[in-house]
């Protein structure tokens, strides 16, 4: 690769997308405005420039083409990598403008129109390069990568809420992120598909963009659920005409030179709010991955985008997820990069749309190093080569006079020298038959424990992201929706006071740069400089009306010498001209003098506007961070009392749980209790029914003694017998009585036990 690199910004085009017919059909407003003739875009009070504003009053969509990514097309030829980067909101239409989804305007994206534009130039440049061309396209699905052109993962539609996803069957390794020693990204184990058609890259688009994982949203019905990268990778040899020293006509033998650049089309899944989008379970899911990417994305745009940072060399985290660990070379390294923030221009999308601004507005920032990936090996052989014909030209020029020991020696060297260039042409052969090998393989010496070490140390930087997604893997699997929901809006809250708090920054910055711009101003004291120049004009003035009046003087007096003219009245004549002259020139002078003193008054007046417009601007900006300030104190005020409120709730709820419990504790022990009692008096009930039998027993056989007697009266132990009778049926009753009194409370009791165990709320009302 060749070291020398220049420096070049990220560029970033803006495209606003027409309103669309849900968004007509809820009767929205267009709330962007396109200043015409300028690459500006505002928004309410904010505004913002760019490389270029596409649609909505901007140039045509049509022109996107040519003034963005044509340059990049033909970089290719020269060896540069480059990559087009589609942005914005859900909905916004970046599948649209890259041309990855086959619907509607799926020609006039920017993919169909790249591939044209390859073939083109490819077919006018053949004659003199053989070119190779090969294609891949993988997607990040929840922080996997997949490979979209693998002819063994298949693609199925799932049935259920018109959900489709993307099923990959076993048996081939998951794609991993390699980094090679020179700092390449790779990836090992995608497929590369070597094309030599027009029709066979279309076909590899078109089986990817099938394969891709796509669901329906609120608002979008065919929204993109992943990143997709498609990677077009252009070889060249290209055939060196070298000049022969001797006659200065081309040589037979021709170097060659070997390019390799890539070209990453990416298509980013849109930003999204749970609530807008009214995701739920698998797609809501899929949408917090979705961010925490975007997210991720940004810190990296961020920490390249902001010049103290890079100048402190402050980590950018590539690390932190995978959509930034592969596009590390198209954020702040080896790369032509464009992006294209794409939004929709209606009211509803109004806050979504500032926020893309702002963060593409971040991006314009990045400073990128590209460079001609030219191959190491066929550059070393073309500076041996030229060293070879340099010394050849120097034996020839010296064959006549040089003494021989010394052409001795060069030949030598000669001789050195072509068995070096032979052993780098077999060493330049192998190593193109392995590079493709080596690449799928991915036997990277890289990648050891010391690179996991350091990714873990990175994990740990981002732990309470971390944690909390695991926290919503648990309330997902679960299937606990309220659960799902605290989390997600805990999540878009720490999503919203990120952006905000970033805004704040930017703000505060932007302040800090106009208030200084301002202290410039301030120093100087304007009314005494208005003054002064005022002063400084009169003065020169006064000088010049003097300095007129002696010129006037002196023509008078050349007038009437001339009259009488002598030889002596000649000579005085000859020196008033002379002296005419000088004052004609002290004349000249002074205007000049007073024309720049009237420049500066001018330019003086000039800043003092400036100076008005910065300090409207400085208050404007005052006023947006009190009106940012007051939005984040608000949020937090809502999300705390949110928060307070559920916990508050949790609480109610933990208490009415104990509350219960100890009720049904009370219950069980009085249920024990009455068990007990009515235990004692069915052993006392049996106990009488056992004596009463005793009883009648006797009874009987004292009857049986009577009717022996035949006195007719009742004898001393028969009247005993009947009262002890009568007592023992008054208390037989009384214990039945009890028992049925202890059995209807005990069963009572027993409803309100069951009613308590499953129906805990309801009892607690109750
Ligand atoms: N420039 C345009 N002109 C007309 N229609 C457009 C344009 N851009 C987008 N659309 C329409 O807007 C809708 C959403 O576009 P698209 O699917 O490209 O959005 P997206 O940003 O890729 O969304 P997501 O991130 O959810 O995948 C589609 O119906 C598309 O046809």
């Amino acid at each position: 690769m060749d070291t020398a690199s220049e420096n070049c910004s990220v560029k970033v085009a803006v495209h606003v997308r027409p309103l669309i017919g849900d968004e007509r059909a809820q009767g929205c407003k267009e709330c962007v405005a396109v200043t015409h003739g300028n690459p500006q875009v505002q928004i309410g009070t904010h505004s913002f420039t760019f490389d270029h504003v596409y649609g909505n009053g901007g140039s045509p969509s049509s022109a996107m083409f040519g003034e963005c990514v044509a340059p990049l097309v033909d970089g290719l030829f020269q060896g540069y990598n480059a990559t087009v980067l589609a942005y914005g909101q859900t909905g916004s239409g970046k599948t649209y403008t890259m041309g990855t989804g086959l619907r509607e305007g799926f020609q006039t994206g920017l993919i169909p129109q790249v591939m044209n534009a390859l073939f083109n130039k490819i077919e006018t440049l053949r004659h003199q390069m053989e070119f190779q061309l090969h294609v891949s396209f993988i997607e990040i699905l929840k922080e996997e990568v997949r490979d979209l052109l693998d002819s063994v993962s298949v693609s199925k539609s799932v049935t259920a809420n018109g959900h489709a996803g993307k099923v990959s069957i076993s048996g081939r390794p998951p794609i991993q992120i390699r980094e090679s020693s020179n700092g390449v990204i790779t990836l090992a184990g995608s497929t590369e598909v070597a094309v030599n058609t027009l029709q066979e890259m279309a076909a590899c688009l078109e089986q990817g963009s099938l394969s891709r994982a796509t669901g329906s949203t609120n608002m979008n019905n065919q929204s993109s659920r992943s990143h997709a990268i498609f990677t077009i990778t252009l070889e060249q040899m290209r055939k060196l005409h070298s000049v022969s020293p001797d006659n200065g006509t081309p040589d037979e033998d021709m170097d060659e030179e070997y390019f390799c650049a890539k070209l990453h089309l990416v298509d980013l899944a849109g930003s999204e709010r749970a609530k807008r989008t009214g995701s739920d379970g698998l797609r809501l899911k899929e949408g917090i991955h979705i961010n925490r990417g975007l997210l991720a994305l940004g810190n990296v745009i961020s920490a390249l985008g902001d010049e103290k940072k890079r100048r402190e060399g402050v980590h950018v985290p590539y690390r932190d997820s995978k959509l930034t660990r592969l596009l590390q070379d198209s954020l702040g390294g080896n790369s032509k990069t464009v992006m294209i923030a794409c939004i929709s221009p209606a009211d509803i999308n109004a806050e979504e749309s500032l926020n893309t601004l702002k963060y593409a507005n971040r991006a314009r920032n990045i400073q990128n190093k590209p460079v001609v990936n030219r191959d190491l090996i066929s550059s070393d052989m073309q500076k041996l080569r030229q060293q070879l014909k340099y010394l050849q030209a120097e034996l020839c020029a010296r064959a006549g006079g040089a003494p021989s020991d010394e052409v001795q020696v060069l030949k030598g060297r000669i001789a050195w020298l072509e068995a070096t260039n032979e052993d780098l042409c077999q060493e330049l052969h192998e190593y193109r038959s392995r590079r493709a090998v080596v690449e799928h393989c991915g036997t990277d010496a890289q990648e050891g424990p010391v690179s996991f070490v350091k990714s873990d140390g990175l994990k740990r930087g981002f732990q309470s992201i971390d944690s909390s997604d695991y926290q919503m893997d648990e309330a997902v699997s679960d299937g606990n929706s309220s659960e799902i929901e605290e989390v997600a809006k805990e999540w878009e809250h720490a999503l919203w006071q990120n952006t905000m708090d970033k805004e704040l920054n930017e703000l505060n910055k932007r302040l800090e740069q106009k208030e200084s711009e301002m202290k410039l101003f301030g120093d100087i004291d304007t009314e005494a400089l208005r003054h002064h120049f005022g002063k400084k004009i009169m003065e020169l003035e006064e000088e010049k009306r003097i300095v007129q009046q002696e010129r006037d003087r002196l023509l008078a007096e050349i007038e009437n010498l001339a009259a009488n003219s002598d030889g002596h009245t000649q000579k005085m004549q000859d020196g008033h001209t002379l002296k005419l002259k000088a004052l004609e020139a002290q004349i000249l002078e002074l205007k000049k003098k007073q024309e720049s003193q009237v420049e500066l008054l001018k330019q003086k007046h000039k800043s003092d506007e400036a100076a008005k417009r910065l300090q409207a601007e400085i208050q404007s900006i005052k006023a947006q961070k009190v009106q940012l300030q007051n939005k984040i104190k608000q949020e937090a005020e809502q999300f705390r009392q949110w928060k307070a409120s559920r916990e508050k709730e949790l609480l109610k709820l933990k208490k009415e749980g104990r509350k219960n419990e100890f009720e049904r504790h009370k219950l069980e022990a009085l249920n024990q209790r009455q068990k007990m009692v009515l235990q004692r008096k069915t052993e006392e009930a049996a106990i009488a029914t056992k004596r009463l039998k005793e009883l009648l027993e006797a009874r009987k056989s004292s009857a049986r003694e009577n009717s022996v007697n035949s006195t007719g009266y009742t004898t001393p132990t028969g009247q005993s017998n009947e009262k002890s009778l009568q007592k023992w049926l008054e208390h037989e009753l009384e214990v039945s009585a009890n028992v049925h009194e202890v059995r209807f409370k005990y069963e009572k009791q027993s409803q309100v036990y069951v009613s308590i165990l499953y129906f805990p709320c309801t009892c607690y009302l109750l």
